[in-house]
């Protein structure tokens, strides 16, 4: 008996000795496969992915570490912040994008950085622009944030392949410009609040001072929240401010990037992130719960864009189209909604504000738009004729738009191997084209490209640039802007409104200091001082 249990007992030892064994090789494979995918991750792919582009003339700096070019161009930012700009310089790359601004220097037009551990080739040729945002052979895709993309919106600037064409057929109704000039009231309406505004801080004749900047956010807010909300606009306001909360969060956030998994740490920014996503949503649902409604009851009317979406949506599903049950569903009308506040709000505001800016620095074409609006639009609203005949008005929110591009930069990534201006690209390469660069670029627009000369765009956008079109601040090809009479009617109304009214220059406290934080942005304010004229 006792040597049975003996035994029995030395083999129970060896099988747990080998299951220990077992786990620990397995453990042991496991870490090697995670620790040989790391390396590859971080050190063999982005050599060998740069010694390919190398092999083919592109130069650029070399890689590093995971973290990419992100201290570079930490430290070459910090350093371009200390920098301000004299009053009326608008040669705005070296303190905006320092670091392609460098690149560009020492390596030529098509030059390497590093996003991470992805290459990221910069391309700042106008013919090459055009050909990867017409994106003919479906070889480039838009960067993924992940979760950041999610929190802010999930709509139409997210999406790819079908979803995307299906997306853009549905919202393409809503920002025809006969629907645009339905929601021109709801332009009106806020612009007059703000001018009024203005008005009431007056004391006599004296000029007073503004800070324009916050001011034109939060008209822009007004107009797209009466835009798209028309009957639920005080929500809409709501969803507004939490979407701005939103942007800066993400903007803070986004210097950390290239930290793996930081986005899901339980952060204080990142838990309030959460918290706003939830709200902007539940807000979000309700309107549309009670829009949709109301719609199947034939009551609502439909000058708004989640009106015009709905419907259009509607029609989609019905099969008035001939893609019968081609809708989208309410979880993605959601994301549009929120898509309009990410894209339209900052966008247009940047653009207002610079144009006051840049109008402080230059009186004569402040005069010169102010007389063409008086001459056109009287003292009047204007009205949708009066906007479209507004050539001086439009040369000069071309030229602000040239020189100060929202969006300084956009991204494109190869999701296959393919050929560009005679290099091979392998797929996973980060694509870059610099708009602020490009729209400042002496061989493209003349030795007066950093000049604010309106009257280039006297013949139109397809004349101002040698080498055209050249012109991209809305984008290029299908992804173009959706929105982008919408703003431009917006910009025009907002402006003409403020010319009527006042006359505006700097203030001494005003300092010039774009920088693109998320958009290109006044860093230090827009303080302008505003003169009431009778
Ligand atoms: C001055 C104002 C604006 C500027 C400079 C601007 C700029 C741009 C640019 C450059 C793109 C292309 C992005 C890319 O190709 O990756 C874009 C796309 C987009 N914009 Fe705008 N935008 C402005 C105003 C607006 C407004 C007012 C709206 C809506 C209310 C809007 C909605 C959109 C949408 C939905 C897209 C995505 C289009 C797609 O992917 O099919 N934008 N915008």
């Amino acid at each position: 008996m006792g040597i049975v249990a003996a035994g029995d007992e030395r083999r129970q030892q060896q099988q747990q000795l080998l299951l220990l064994l077992s786990s620990a090789v397995a453990g042991a494979v496991v870490l090697a496969w995670c620790a040989v995918r790391a390396l590859e991750w971080a050190w063999w792919r982005p050599r060998r992915l740069e010694r390919e582009l190398r092999a083919q003339g592109l130069r650029g700096t070399p890689y590093r570490s995971p973290a990419g070019d992100a201290p570079l161009n930490e430290q070459l930012n910090s350093k371009a912040r200390t920098r301000t700009m004299p009053l009326g310089c608008h040669d705005v790359v070296p303190r905006a994008m320092p670091l392609f601004h460098q690149a560009m220097k020492e390596h030529g037009k098509m030059s390497i950085t590093w996003f991470g551990p992805v290459p990221r080739v910069t391309i700042t040729k106008p013919e090459l622009v055009r050909e990867v945002l017409s994106n003919k052979f479906g070889h480039f895709e838009k960067l993924k944030f992940g979760r950041f993309q999610r929190l802010l919106h999930n709509g139409l600037g997210s999406h790819e392949g079908e979803k995307w064409a299906k997306h853009r057929r549905i919202i393409n109704p809503a920002f025809h410009l006969e629907k645009l000039k339905r929601m021109l009231p709801a332009f009106t309406a806020c612009c007059t609040e703000l001018v009024d505004k203005w008005e009431g801080l007056a004391e006599g004749d004296e000029p007073y001072e503004v800070d324009v900047w916050p001011q034109m956010q939060s008209l822009t807010g007004d107009v797209i929240s009466r835009a798209a909300f028309s009957s639920s606009y005080l929500e809409g306001k709501r969803i507004f401010q939490l979407q701005g909360e939103q942007v800066e969060l993400v903007v803070m956030t986004m210097n950390k990037i290239h930290i793996p998994g930081y986005i899901y740490l339980p952060t204080k920014s990142n838990r309030r992130m959460k918290h706003n996503a939830g709200e902007i949503e539940g807000m979000l649902r309700r309107i549309i719960a009670k829009r949709l409604s109301a719609l199947k009851a034939g009551e609502a009317s439909s000058d708004d864009l989640l009106g015009l979406l709905l419907e259009s949506n509607m029609d989609h599903s019905k099969g008035n189209n001939s893609n019968a049950n081609s809708g989208i569903s309410i979880d993605d009308v959601i994301g549009e909604c929120k898509m309009f506040y990410f894209a339209g709000m900052e966008t247009t505001s940047v653009l207002l504000t610079w144009t006051m800016i840049v109008l402080s620095m230059h009186p004569e074409w402040q005069d010169r738009a102010r007389e063409e609006v008086l001459h056109v639009l009287g003292t009047h609203a204007p009205d949708y004729d009066g906007l479209s005949r507004l050539r001086i008005v439009t040369m000069v929110l071309y030229e602000v738009l040239r020189l100060y591009t929202p969006l300084t930069m956009l991204q494109r990534k190869t999701y296959k191997p393919m050929e560009l201006g005679g290099v091979r690209y392998p797929a996973g390469v980060v694509l870059t084209l610099p708009l602020l660069c490009i729209h400042h670029d002496k061989d493209v627009w003349g030795a007066d490209a950093n000049e604010f000369k309106p009257e280039r765009f006297a013949e139109g956008i397809s004349k101002a640039s040698r080498e055209a079109p050249a012109f991209f601040p809305f984008g290029w090809g299908p992804r173009i802007c959706i929105g982008q009479n919408f703003a431009l009617l917006e910009a025009k109304m907002g402006l003409s409104m403020i010319l009527q009214r006042f006359s505006f220059h700097l203030s001494p406290s005003y300092t010039h200091a774009p920088f693109p934080i998320g958009l290109l942005r006044p860093e230090h304010g827009a303080q302008v001082r505003l003169t009431r004229l009778h």
